[in-house]
C-alpha cells in the first residue's frame, strides 16, 4: 500500500487553444478537468495500474465536492479532511505544438487543527503502508516546517517516506531525511542553490544529497529522461516520445512508477525504467490523465548505468 498526501490538491482544467496570445480572446479546440495536485496524481497513476493506494487530501467547497467525486469514479480510495475554505482550481493551456501554460492558484486557507487533521489522517492511513509521499505545493495556513514534521513522524513509526516538493518547504524536508526525493531539474536547481547545465552536474548535486543521507534522489529532466542516484549506482533511463500531447502530471507519474517499482522489490534500476515508462507515457495523453497498462505497450526505457555526465540537458 502506498499512501499519498496532498495538502493542496486540485481540480485541474486542460484548455486547448490554437496559440496563446496575451491579452486576447481565445476560442478553445477542447477542454477536460482531471482530480489534480501532485500526490492525488500519484494515486490516480497507481491504481491505473492495479497498485494499492490511499489518496489523503482536504476537501471543502464545491470543488471539494467534485474532487470526491471524480477521485470515487477513478476508483481512488480517498482519506477526504472536511476543510472550512474550497479547494483550488487550476488552469493548463496547452498548444497544439506541445507547449504547457499552467495558472495555479493559492488554494484555501487552512486553521491550525485543519492542518493538524491532515498530518493525523495521513498517520492513521500510513499503518501498514510500504511507503507514504507527500507532495506539491503547501496552501496558506501550513508552515513551512509541515513536510518536515512528517517525515519525522513517518519514520519513526519505520515506514518509508517521499517528498516531491519545492520552494521553501523542501530544503526542510530534506534536512528531516527522507527515503526519497523526486525534484525535477529546476527543483534540484533550487534546492543547492545553483545552476545544474550537464547530466554530470546533476550527478554532482544528487550525490551530495545522498552524502546527506537521503537514500534515493530520483531527478526527472523532461524529454531528457530521468536520472536515479543512490549510495552505489547512478543510472539514467530516458524514453523517446515523438508528439507529446500534455506534460502536466508526468512527474507524478513518473514518481508512481517508482515507488511502484521499489514498493514490489525491483532494483533500482529496474524501478527507474518503470518510471519512465509511466512518465513518457503520461505526456502521450491529454491534460493530466494517468496511463492505464494499454497506454504503456510501445513505450520502451533505454536505460544506461555509466550516462555521459557532459551531456547538455535541454
Ligand atoms: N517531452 C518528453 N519526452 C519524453 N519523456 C518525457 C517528456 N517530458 C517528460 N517526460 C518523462 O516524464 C518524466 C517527468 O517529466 P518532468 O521532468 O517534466 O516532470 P515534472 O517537471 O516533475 O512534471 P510535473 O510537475 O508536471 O508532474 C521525465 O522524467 C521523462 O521520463
Ligand atoms: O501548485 P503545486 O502543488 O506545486 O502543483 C499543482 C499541480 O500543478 O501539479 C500537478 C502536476 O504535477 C497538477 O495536477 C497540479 O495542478
Amino acid at each position: 500500500m502506498i499512501v499519498t498526501l496532498t495538502p493542496n490538491p486540485s481540480i485541474d482544467r486542460a484548455i486547448v487553444i490554437d496559440a496563446l496570445l496575451r491579452g486576447e480572446v481565445h476560442r478553445a479546440t477542447s477542454s477536460r478537468i482531471d482530480p489534480g495536485g501532485k500526490g492525488v496524481n500519484v494515486s490516480r497513476a497507481l491504481a491505473a495500474q492495479g497498485t494499492a493506494t490511499i489518496a489523503v487530501l482536504p476537501s471543502g467547497g464545491p470543488e471539494g465536492h467534485l474532487m470526491d467525486e471524480l477521485l470515487d469514479t477513478a476508483g481512488v480510495a480517498r482519506r477526504s479532511v472536511p476543510v472550512a475554505g474550497s479547494l483550488r482550481m487550476n488552469i493548463s493551456v496547452l498548444e497544439p505544438d506541445g507547449t504547457t501554460t499552467k495558472l495555479n492558484e493559492p488554494g484555501p486557507q487552512l486553521s491550525p487543527a485543519e492542518v493538524d487533521a491532515l498530518l493525523t489522517a495521513t498517520l492513521d492511513a500510513a499503518d501498514g503502508a510500504s511507503w507514504v509521499v507527500a507532495c506539491g505545493s503547501l496552501p496558506p495556513g501550513a508552515p513551512t516546517t509541515f513536510y518536515a514534521d512528517l517525515v519525522t513522524r513517518v519514520r519513526e513509526r519505520g515506514i518509508r517516506v517521499a517528498v516531491d516538493s519545492s520552494g521553501a518547504p523542501m530544503p526542510l524536508a530534506v534536512a528531516a531525511r527522507p527515503n526519497l526525493i523526486k525534484p525535477n531539474h529546476e527543483e534540484l536547481a533550487e534546492l543547492v542553490g545553483h545552476d545544474l547545465p550537464t547530466l554530470g552536474d546533476v550527478r554532482a548535486a544528487a550525490r551530495d544529497l545522498v552524502a546527506d543521507g537521503i537514500e534515493v534522489v530520483a531527478v526527472s529532466l523532461g524529454s531528457d529522461g530521468a536520472l536515479l542516484v543512490t549510495a552505489d549506482e547512478a543510472v539514467h533511463a530516458g524514453a523517446a516520445i515523438t508528439a507529446p500531447l500534455s506534460t502536466v502530471g508526468a512527474g507524478d507519474c513518473m514518481l508512481a512508477g517508482l515507488l511502484h517499482g521499489l514498493s514490489t522489490g525491483m532494483r533500482p534500476a529496474d524501478a527507474l525504467a518503470t518510471a519512465v515508462t509511466w512518465g513518457s507515457a503520461a505526456v502521450t495523453l491529454p491534460g493530466s490523465r494517468v496511463p492505464t497498462p494499454s497506454d504503456l505497450v510501445g513505450i520502451h526505457a533505454e536505460v544506461t548505468h555509466s550516462p555521459d555526465p557532459s551531456l547538455v540537458l535541454r
